[in-house]
C-alpha cells in the first residue's frame, strides 16, 4: 500500500504529501480551495517561476483539449468577460480556430476593461470580437462560457442575467470555464441566474462549489485539468474542506486481520423501536457486511420474536418492557452503539439516547433519535462527546440546529452548517443529501461526491447510520468512519445501479470493499 496522506488538522498541512526535503508540500489532490485561495495561488505562481501568461496558455489549452476530445468540430460561440476568465476564453478560441473550427468571439463588457494577461490574450485573437447579446448565440453548434469566474463578486446584474438566461435556452451544449458563470466557487449557491453547463473545465483543484448543490448540477461533467501551477504557490494553503476519497481514511481503514477473532472486530449494538421493523435491521446487516464482529439488535419484547425470525447472524435480544438500556450495556465489548433507524416517536426514546450517550462508548444517532429532541436540542447537544456520530438529513438538522434559543447559529451554505453544528455538539455531523457534508468538531471538512440518486429511496439512511456503527465497532475514529462509510454506500449504490432498493445495499457492501481493497492496493 503506498503512503497516503491522513485527513488534514484544520490547522495543518496533514492530509498533503510530506515534502521531500528542500521541496514544497505538495497539495492534496482532493483538497478543494477557495475561490480566493486559488486567487492566491495565481498571484503566487510568477515568484515561483511560471508566469500567469503562462497558466492563461496552459488553462486555455486545457479547455480545447477537453472540448476536441468530446466533441467534432462545430460552430464555436466563446461569450468572454471583463476579468481572467474571459482571457482563457480568447485562448480558446485561437487554439479552436488554429484547429480549424469555426469560432466567433463575443465580448461581455467593453474591450478596456480587459487587463494584463486577458487584454494580452485578446490581442491575440485576431479574428472579430462582436458584443455579446442573445443574437451572438445564432447558430452556436456549441457555446464557451467564458464571462466569469469562480470568485463571483456579487449577483449577476440584469444584462448578464439576460445573457445567462439566452445561453441557456440557445439549445446547444455548453462548456464552462473554471465554472459555470453565476455559481459562486466558494459555496455552490446560485444568487440571481447561472449558466447550465455539460462540461466544466477548472483548473489545478476542484472548489467547494463544485461539490455542493446547486453548482454540481450546473456544471454538467467536471474536469480538473492540471495547468502547471507550481507547488511553490500553493504551500502556503491551508485547504479547509476536502472531496471525500480513501486517500484521505484509507490508513485507518479496519481491514480484518490475520491474527483478528470476530471480539476484535467489534461488537455492534442497534437499539431498535417496536414500529418500522425493517429500518433497524437494515442498519444491522450494513454494520456487519461492513465490518463489525458481532451485531446485536436489541428490541422492544413486542417485536423480537419478529426481528429474531427475520435475522440470522445478527443476535436479537429482547429489552425489559420499560426500555432500560443497563442490562445491554454491562457488557463493555458491545462497543459501539447506533440508536435512531426505526425508534419512533415514543416518551421513551429520548432517555435510550441519553443512556446509550452516557455510556460514553462510540454512538451514531441517526432519525428519531435527532428528532425526539426537536423541542429541546440542547438536551441533546449538551449530551454528546466526541465519539458521537450525528446523521441528519436536512430535516431533522433543521429540528436540531435551525436558529432559536439553542441553536448553534447554523446559518450559510451546507459546508459552513455542518461545521458549525459539529463544532456545537462536540461531535461528528453527516448532514446528508447528494452532497453529503461530513464535519468534525476540530474543523475538518469533507464533502462527499459519490452517492448517485438512486440512494434518494426509504431506508438508505438506515444502511448509512449501521455502516457508520460498523465501522466505530471495528475500531475506526469517527471522523473517518463517517467519511468511509458515506463513500462506501455511494460505492455500493452506483455499482447497484437503477432500481436499488436499500435491502440490496448491505449486499452490495462486499463488492465496494473489495473495490476500496483493489484501490488502496490492501
Ligand atoms: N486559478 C488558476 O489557476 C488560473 C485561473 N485562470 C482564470 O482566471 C479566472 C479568475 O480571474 P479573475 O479573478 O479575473 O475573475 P473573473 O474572470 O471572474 O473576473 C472578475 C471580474 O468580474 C467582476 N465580477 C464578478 N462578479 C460579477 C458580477 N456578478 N457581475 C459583474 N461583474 C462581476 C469582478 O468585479 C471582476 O472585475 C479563473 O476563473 C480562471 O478562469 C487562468 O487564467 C489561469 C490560471
Ligand atoms: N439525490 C440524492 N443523491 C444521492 N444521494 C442521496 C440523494 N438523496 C438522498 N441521498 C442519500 O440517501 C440517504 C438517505 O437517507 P435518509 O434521508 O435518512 O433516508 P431514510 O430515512 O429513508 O433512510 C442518505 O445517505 C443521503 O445522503
Ligand atoms: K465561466
Amino acid at each position: 500500500m503506498s503512503a497516503r496522506p491522513s485527513v488534514p488538522e484544520p490547522s495543518g498541512r496533514a492530509g498533503d504529501t510530506p515534502p521531500r526535503a528542500g521541496a514544497p508540500a505538495r497539495l492534496s489532490p482532493h483538497a478543494l480551495l477557495s475561490p480566493a485561495q486559488m486567487a492566491a495561488a495565481d498571484r503566487a505562481a510568477p515568484a515561483a517561476g511560471v508566469s500567469g501568461a503562462r497558466l492563461m496558455a496552459a488553462a486555455g489549452a486545457a479547455v480545447a483539449r477537453e472540448i476536441r476530445a468530446r466533441w467534432t468540430p462545430t460552430p464555436v460561440v466563446v461569450l468572454c468577460g471583463p476579468g481572467n476568465n474571459g482571457g482563457d476564453g480568447f485562448v480558446v478560441a485561437r487554439l479552436l480556430r488554429d484547429a480549424g473550427w469555426p469560432v466567433r468571439v463575443a465580448l461581455w463588457g467593453g474591450r478596456d476593461a480587459l487587463r494584463a494577461d486577458a487584454a494580452r490574450a485578446a490581442d491575440a485573437w485576431s479574428g472579430p470580437v462582436e458584443p455579446a447579446g442573445s443574437g451572438c448565440l445564432a447558430g452556436a453548434g456549441l457555446i464557451v462560457d467564458a464571462l466569469l469566474g469562480a470568485g463571483l463578486s456579487r449577483a449577476p446584474d440584469e444584462t448578464l442575467r439576460a445573457l445567462i438566461h439566452a445561453v441557456n435556452e440557445a439549445g446547444a451544449p455548453v462548456c464552462a470555464i473554471d465554472v459555470p458563470t453565476g455559481l459562486d466557487g466558494a459555496d455552490g449557491r446560485c444568487p440571481g441566474a447561472a449558466v447550465q453547463a455539460d462540461l466544466t473545465v477548472t483548473f489545478c483543484r476542484r472548489k467547494p462549489g463544485h461539490l455542493l448543490l446547486p453548482g454540481r448540477a450546473l456544471c454538467g461533467a467536471l474536469v480538473c485539468a492540471d495547468i502547471g501551477m507550481p507547488a511553490a504557490a500553493l504551500e502556503r494553503l491551508v485547504p479547509e474542506v476536502h472531496a471525500n476519497h480513501p486517500d484521505l481514511w484509507s490508513d485507518v481503514f479496519p481491514w480484518p486481520r490475520a491474527d483478528g477473532h470476530k471480539y476484535r472486530r467489534g461488537h455492534a449494538l442497534v437499539v431498535g423501536g417496536d414500529r418500522m421493523l425493517g429500518a433497524s435491521r437494515l442498519a444491522c446487516l450494513a454494520a456487519a457486511r461492513i465490518g463489525a464482529g458481532l451485531v446485536t439488535l436489541a428490541t422492544p419484547p413486542a417485536a423480537w420474536a419478529i426481528q429474531a425470525g427475520a435475522l440470522t447472524s445478527v443476535m436479537v435480544e429482547a429489552l425489559p418492557p420499560d426500555g432500560a438500556l443497563d442490562q445491554t450495556l454491562a457488557d463493555p465489548r458491545r462497543n459501539a452503539l447506533l440508536i435512531g433507524p426505526g425508534l419512533g416517536r415514543a416518551p421513551g426514546g429520548r432517555g435510550q439516547v441519553l443512556a446509550l450517550l452516557a455510556a460514553g462508548r462510540a454512538c451514531v444517532l441517526d432519525a428519531d433519535a435527532l428528532s425526539v429532541f426537536a423541542d429541546r436540542p440542547a438536551a441533546l447537544l449538551d449530551a454528546l462527546h466526541g465519539r458521537c456520530v450525528l446523521t441528519p438529513h436536512e430535516g431533522e438538522f433543521a429540528r436540531l440546529f435551525n436558529p432559536g434559543p439553542d441553536a448553534a447559529g447554523t446559518a450559510g451554505d451546507k459546508r459552513h452548517r455542518a461545521c458549525a453544528a459539529a463544532r456545537r455538539g462536540g461531535a461528528v455531523v453527516v448532514l446528508k443529501g447528494a452532497d453529503t457534508v461530513i464535519a468534525a468538531p476540530d474543523g475538518r471538512c469533507v464533502i462527499n461526491d459519490n452517492a448517485p440518486a438512486t440512494l434518494a429511496t426509504a431506508g438508505s439512511g438506515d444502511v448509512l447510520a449501521g455502516g457508520i456503527a460498523g465501522l466505530l465497532a471495528a475500531g475506526m475514529p469517527p471522523f473517518e468512519a463517517a467519511c468511509a462509510a458515506v463513500w462506501l454506500h455511494g460505492l455500493a449504490a452506483g455499482r447497484l445501479g437503477p432500481g436499488l432498493l436499500a435491502e440490496d445495499l448491505p449486499g452490495a457492501l462486499p463488492g465496494a470493499l473489495a473495490a476500496l481493497a483493489g484501490l488502496t492496493g490492501t
